[in-house]
């Protein structure tokens, strides 16, 4: 924690992504928080000069052009809300790997967000060298280094490694440049069934709001293909419980309305991060209580599911235990817990065999095949990540 990956976001954003009062008083972001950057490149200068976040370029005064809108997820650091930056990372093309250079490298949170990265299929990594501004010419040559031998052995040498002050927004050109150089757009098609991942959900209305001018309930997430227009039927999965039944129930809505960072829109694609306004009771969406949820076309999503098959690979050694504790295989009858998309589920294990384990999950979810899983486990102190899997 303590990187600097929030005071990077509002350098690159003006937006400070820590808003909750527990999050202002602690100083540390428990929620994943999101914010939208437009980046900016001027004609007539030499990269990674003239790269920036706004028009006029800060180093010719010309007018630059648009390059990119980029949307960031900012995770929480704490290695207590590991999970909670897993969900955030189930919807990056791409990331920022943000060191601080006055801290010895590597951290035992560096090390273990890289592995997350590397287990959820992003590749596409920029390491941010912060808080430069510390420390002498030397002092920063010498972390540099320590950072490049670290990805080096982790055979990550191609990753660029990219020097700043967020705080005093230093060298941000160079950051914009290696962003959009090492993080392109990933192909997108819009022409698949359309999916959306949930990673808040709020109630937007004011306490004593008349009940005729209520809003209904806000899901937030990004969609990972395919296109929502406004008036579009939703099915959201797994849905809620029903007490009687004791099953839980896919929910049904319309979307009233789109908000993007750009304003409110009539159609979303994948790429950022929308706000979906629904006409569902907004008393079920506050409190990020649809985070994992998985929203579609009606009749299009995987059926809920509370058994699974997967394929795993685990780690030689469990991250942050100083190389010590060797990851031993998954026992029958263990309890896990798994990242699927934005989604932390709990899980036993029902059978365990070579490179694949059953698992019965403590709630239904809705499982796509073939996507990626981020598997952790309960060591004495907290919850480690120990492995990878495929949904089978
Ligand atoms: N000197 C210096 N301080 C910085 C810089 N960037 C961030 N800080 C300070 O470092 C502290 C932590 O910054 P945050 O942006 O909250 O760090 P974070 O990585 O978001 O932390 P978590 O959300 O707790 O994981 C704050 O006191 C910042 O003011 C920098 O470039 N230089
Ligand atoms: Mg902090
Ligand atoms: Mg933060
Ligand atoms: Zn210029």
């Amino acid at each position: 924690m303590d990187h600097g990956k929030t005071t990077l976001i509002q350098a690159l954003t003006g937006v400070w992504t820590s808003v909750h009062s527990q999050e202002l008083k602690r100083g540390i972001t428990i929620r994943v928080g999101y914010s939208d950057a437009a980046f900016y490149k001027c004609p007539s200068c030499e990269p990674p000069l003239g790269y920036s976040t706004s028009v006029k370029c800060p180093n010719c005064s010309g007018e630059s052009e648009l390059s990119r809108v980029v949307s960031f997820v900012d995770s929480p650091g704490h290695e207590s809300l590991m999970a909670n930056m897993l969900s955030g990372a189930a919807l990056m093309d791409g990331a920022l790997l943000v060191v601080a250079a006055n801290k010895k490298v590597p951290q035992l949170q560096t090390e273990e967000h890289l592995l997350a990265l590397q287990t959820l299929g992003i590749s596409q990594v920029v390491v941010v060298q912060n808080k430069v501004d510390l420390l002498s010419y030397k002092e920063a040559l010498a972390s540099y280094s320590d950072t490049a031998k670290f990805l080096k052995a982790g055979g990550m040498s191609k990753l660029p490694v990219i020097p700043v002050s967020a705080q005093a927004g230093l060298n941000m050109d160079a950051l914009i440049h290696a962003t959009e150089t090492a993080i392109p757009t990933p192909e997108r098609d819009g022409s698949k069934d359309p999916v959306m991942h949930v990673l808040r959900s709020f109630d937007v209305n004011k306490p004593g709001t008349p009940i005729q001018k209520i809003k209904g309930g806000v899901i937030g997430g990004s969609l990972t293909q395919g296109a929502f227009k406004v008036g579009d039927e939703i099915e959201i999965k797994p849905g809620v419980l029903n007490e009687k039944k004791k099953s839980y129930e896919p929910m049904r809505t319309e979307i009233v309305s789109l908000g993007t960072g750009a304003g409110m829109v009539e159609e979303i694609r994948p790429g950022g991060l929308v706000a979906i306004g629904t006409r569902l009771d907004p008393s079920m969406t506050s409190g990020d209580s649809f985070i994992g949820s998985v929203i579609g076309r009606p009749d299009t999503l995987p059926e809920n599911s509370t058994k699974s098959e997967m394929k795993v690979s685990l780690f030689d050694r469990a991250v942050g235990s100083g190389g010590e504790d060797k990851v031993a295989s998954i026992q029958t009858g263990e309890q896990l817990r798994l990242s699927i998309g934005t989604l932390p589920a709990l899980c036993k294990v029902l059978k365990s065999g070579k490179g694949e384990i059953e698992v019965e999950l403590r709630r239904p979810v809705c499982l796509f095949r073939g996507s990626n899983v981020a598997i952790s486990r309960r060591m004495p102190d907290r919850w480690r990540l120990i492995g990878a899997g495929t949904v089978g």
